[in-house]
């Protein structure tokens, strides 16, 4: 479904590799999570999939299509195949969330009576049932978020990417975010969620993909966030903070 094959990405030529020879594969309808710290080359791995960048080495299969050689003409279909969640939610402000959803299906062109059944089915598998008429800035954080994923999933696609999407919101908004892409997850979809929020991951209990300075150095089936080394560096940056703030007082 999505395979990586000796994928490397250098954006300037002679740089330093954002992503290092990378090789793996996800399968048709798994969850994983891709972790590493900020700069280790996660979105760089997502903007790879949907073809948004192209890799300076290596092949990448995408749902049956080889992205290298592809023409530009072709990643349109590519991105029919691919639902995509961001951070910042990026919805339409002036437009209701029944809208915002609906948007994606009017530019695919589908017929009117198909959007009338599709839209409301969405909103309530993402828990958004009665909040139709609303626009963004009368949502919650993780209310926007809701939108910004029943727009990515509306149109069906059998992937889902989603790059930090609990990155702006609190610990227990985030839980229920994961708790939808979860809840997509089960009706077949393939979701790829880069995060870097320990918690989420240990608690989910998910395939983890661990990036550290463009390599990756874990690939683990229900895998908690951090190697012990990893973990052993978080907590001496904690004693680190912790004795800094006692100096201060
Ligand atoms: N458009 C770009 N041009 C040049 N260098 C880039 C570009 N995008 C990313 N990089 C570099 O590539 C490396 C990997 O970045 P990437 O954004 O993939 O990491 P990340 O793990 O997603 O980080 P974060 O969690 O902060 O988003 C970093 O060193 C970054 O500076």
């Amino acid at each position: 479904m999505i395979r990586l094959e000796h994928v490397t990405k250098r954006y300037a030529a002679g740089g330093s590799a954002a992503l290092d020879d990378v090789s793996c594969e996800i399968d048709r309808g798994e969850f994983v999570f891709v972790v590493g710290s900020s700069g280790s080359g996660k979105s760089t791995m997502m903007r790879l999939v949907t073809r948004e960048i192209t890799p300076t080495a290596g092949s990448i299969l995408v749902a049956g299509r080889d992205l290298v050689p592809m023409t530009e003409r072709k990643v349109p279909l590519l991105r029919r195949e691919i639902g995509v969640v961001f951070q910042d939610f990026r919805l339409l402000e002036g437009k209701t969330v029944y809208q915002n959803v609906a948007f994606v299906l009017r530019v695919l062109g589908e017929k009117r009576h198909r959007i009338k059944q599709l839209v409301p089915e969405t909103l309530e598998l993402v828990g958004l049932d009665g909040m139709a008429g609303r626009l963004p800035h009368e949502l919650s954080g993780g209310e926007q978020q809701r939108v910004a994923i029943a727009r990515a999933v509306v149109k069906k696609p059998p992937i889902l990417l989603a790059d930090e999407p609990t990155g702006n919101l609190d610990p227990e908004t985030s839980a229920e975010i994961v708790t939808v892409l979860d809840r997509i997850h089960k009706t077949g979809t393939t979701v790829v969620m880069a995060t870097h929020d320990q918690g989420i991951v240990d608690v989910f209990k998910k395939r983890v993909l661990e990036l550290r300075s463009g390599e990756l150095v874990r690939d683990e089936a229900e895998g908690t966030y951090a190697a012990d080394e990893t973990r052993e560096r978080e907590r001496a940056a904690q004693r680190a903070a912790e004795a800094l703030l006692r100096d201060e007082d």
